[in-house]
């Protein structure tokens, strides 16, 4: 698991530290400067002689790099250093240059408190960074404010996100965190250089999980600089598959189909029946013990309020959700979890009823449920963190006009984090945002990233695929989820990672059908469950043969 800490706290983890004289920069700048040793090594094989630019702000992120520079330099690399404001970190400033890397400035007197540093322009200091093996950025770190680089380093920024990127270009790697990001909240509006390597000191922040500013952060690597943070609470969580293996629903000996969860599934309509055979396929391939398809009542047999049949013939809905899963148990009975809403359409009268009725039953009985697509302009104003919500953006900015929040798509996609915490905290729900790094938030302030699919997987039918296989693992963990409901959101930020990583699976670097992604499950969380549920499993069988 990859945990993240605000500014804030990680602050308070150094403060101690610093008053006790840990070198912490130190610390910090050696690391970094093992990590650009690494990419110089894999990039040309020979460090000395290789060319380096180190871009400078005026706070310790710029200190980082001027320490992390004048280590490089004395390997032999040929360090520039560019600093961007009237100050920079005096420290940092003498090992470079006692190292022999050359400073130059971009503001007049600037960088050195008017001790002559040679002054440069922002093209020739694009210039030098595009010829660079590696460009080293240490603009801005956690003390930024607001978004984007302002004034000359903003200017550079725009300048160097302006050259053509090539695979002859630098490699960029930022210095705690690429330079403008919204570092506590993920947000990306201003100059913003991306990175395609972050080297994040004591522990991961915010910006580096979370959309749209984990898109410029490239590989991230956490480097231990000694801080305790261990006690004090993440903000954001991206799970791994070690971490899935542990939430999955694994059967044993004493295991039947029944208590391994049965899953309802009200989806598709008879004119579109493709989501319901996604949804309720993926569910069967994720593993959950049974999936009830629920038709609607057959027109003009049932008077409004009666019991549906108990198994109904179930149309040509139900006809085609068989034709693909036989496994499929078609009609009305005792469940574990829902799936309420891929691909229903609401002005399919009937389907909607089914669907309202399906979703009130599940509210009333406090079920796990999994609210997508046609559902969600059903929800009721106020439910529990056991059900989620799956939207997409276009969809969140819906569900949150719909409860008088003027919020437009491309709101949501700017800051999906504040948006899908004012959908929980206006719901009550668990709220799954989909998109490419998708964001879940949940009880108790629990958030999480996960970004394990392919671009790929945007595609028609995707998030029917997704909304089953989070419903299979609702209906396998729900006596747990009834227990802690705030097991919700880490079960859907698993659901999401199985589902990314099923889309790789189904075709490595190429398009894929949701119908794919829905046939990859099995080998998927096979493979995911290998991470550590092998030995689970195995613990788990020979528990049950005693
Ligand atoms: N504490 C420690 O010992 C350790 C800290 N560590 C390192 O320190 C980093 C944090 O350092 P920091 O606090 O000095 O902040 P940092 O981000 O370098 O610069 C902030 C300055 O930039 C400016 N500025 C702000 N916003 C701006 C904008 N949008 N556009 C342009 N300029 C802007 C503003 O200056 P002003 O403009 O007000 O003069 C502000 O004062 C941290 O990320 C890590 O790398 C590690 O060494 C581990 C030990
Ligand atoms: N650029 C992207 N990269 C990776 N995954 C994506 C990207 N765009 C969308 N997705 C994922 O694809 C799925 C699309 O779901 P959705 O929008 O509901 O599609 P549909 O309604 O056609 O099923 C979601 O799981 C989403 O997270
Ligand atoms: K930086």
């Amino acid at each position: 698991m990859l945990l993240s800490w605000t500014s804030a706290v990680v602050r308070s983890a150094e403060e101690p530290l610093l008053a006790a004289g840990v070198p912490l920069m130190e610390r910090a700048a050696f690391a970094l400067h093992g990590q650009v040793l690494r990419v110089l090594r894999a990039r040309r094989g020979r460090v000395r002689g290789a060319r380096v630019v180190v871009l400078v702000g005026s706070g310790n992120n710029g200190g980082d790099a001027l320490h992390a520079g004048a280590l490089l330099a004395r390997r032999g690399v040929q360090v520039t250093a560019v600093t961007c404001a009237a100050r920079a970190h005096a420290g940092g400033l003498a090992a470079a240059r006692s190292a022999g890397a050359r400073v130059v400035s971009l503001v007049a007197g600037g960088g050195d408190g008017g001790r002559g540093v040679p002054t440069t322009t922002v093209e020739a200091a694009a210039g030098a960074a595009a010829g660079a093996d590696v460009v080293l950025d240490g603009l801005l770190g956690i003390g930024a404010s607001g978004t984007g680089a302002r004034g000359p380093a903003g200017a550079l920024v725009e300048a160097l996100r302006q050259t053509p990127r090539s695979p002859h270009g630098p490699v960029v790697v930022a210095v705690d965190v690429p330079s403008g990001i919204g570092v506590d909240d993920g947000t990306c509006g201003g100059a913003v250089l991306p990175a395609d390597l972050t080297v994040t000191f004591g522990g991961a922040k915010p910006g580096l999980l979370l959309p749209p500013a984990d898109a410029c952060a490239g590989d991230v690597v956490v480097v231990d600089i000694g801080l305790d943070l261990a006690a004090a609470r993440p903000a954001v969580a991206r799970l791994a598959p070690e971490d899935v293996a542990a939430l999955w629903p694994v059967p044993d000996r004493h295991s039947h189909k029944y208590a391994r969860g049965v899953l309802g599934v009200v989806a598709g309509t008879p004119r579109y029946p493709g989501a319901a055979v996604l949804c309720a396929g993926a569910a069967v391939l994720a593993g959950v013990g049974m999936v009830r398809f629920v038709p609607d009542a057959p027109t003009g047999r049932v008077d409004p309020g009666d019991e549906l049949p108990p198994h109904g013939d179930g149309g040509p809905l139900a006809a085609a959700v068989l034709a693909a899963r036989p496994e499929v148990v078609v009609g009305q009975g005792r469940v574990q979890a829902w799936v309420l809403g891929p691909g229903v359409d609401p002005h399919d009268h009937a389907r909607r009823r089914t669907l309202t009725d399906a979703l009130d039953a599940a509210v009333s009985d406090g079920l796990p449920a999994v609210v997508d697509a046609g559902a969600l302009d059903q929800l009721p104003p106020r439910v529990g963190p056991q059900v989620v919500l799956t939207p997409h953006a276009g969809e969140l900015a819906r569900l949150l006009r719909a409860r008088g929040e003027p919020v437009e798509r491309a709101q949501v996609e700017a800051e999906p984090l504040r948006h899908a915490r004012r959908a929980h905290e206006l719901t009550g729900a668990t709220v799954l945002l989909k998109g490419p790094t998708t964001v879940v938030v949940g009880a108790g302030g629990a958030v999480y990233a996960q970004a394990d699919g392919p671009a790929w997987l945007a595609t028609a039918g995707s998030g029917d695929v997704l909304a089953g296989i989070l419903g299979a693992l609702l209906a396998g963990r729900s006596q747990e989820v009834a227990d802690d409901p705030g097991l919700v959101a880490a079960l859907a930020a698993a659901a999401a990672l199985v589902h990314g990583r099923a889309a790789h699976l189904a075709n490595p670097g190429g398009p894929v059908t949701a119908s794919a992604v829905a046939e990859a499950l099995p080998a998927t969380v096979a493979a995911v469950l290998g991470a550590n549920g092998g030995a689970r499993a195995a613990v788990a069988e020979r528990r049950g043969r005693r």
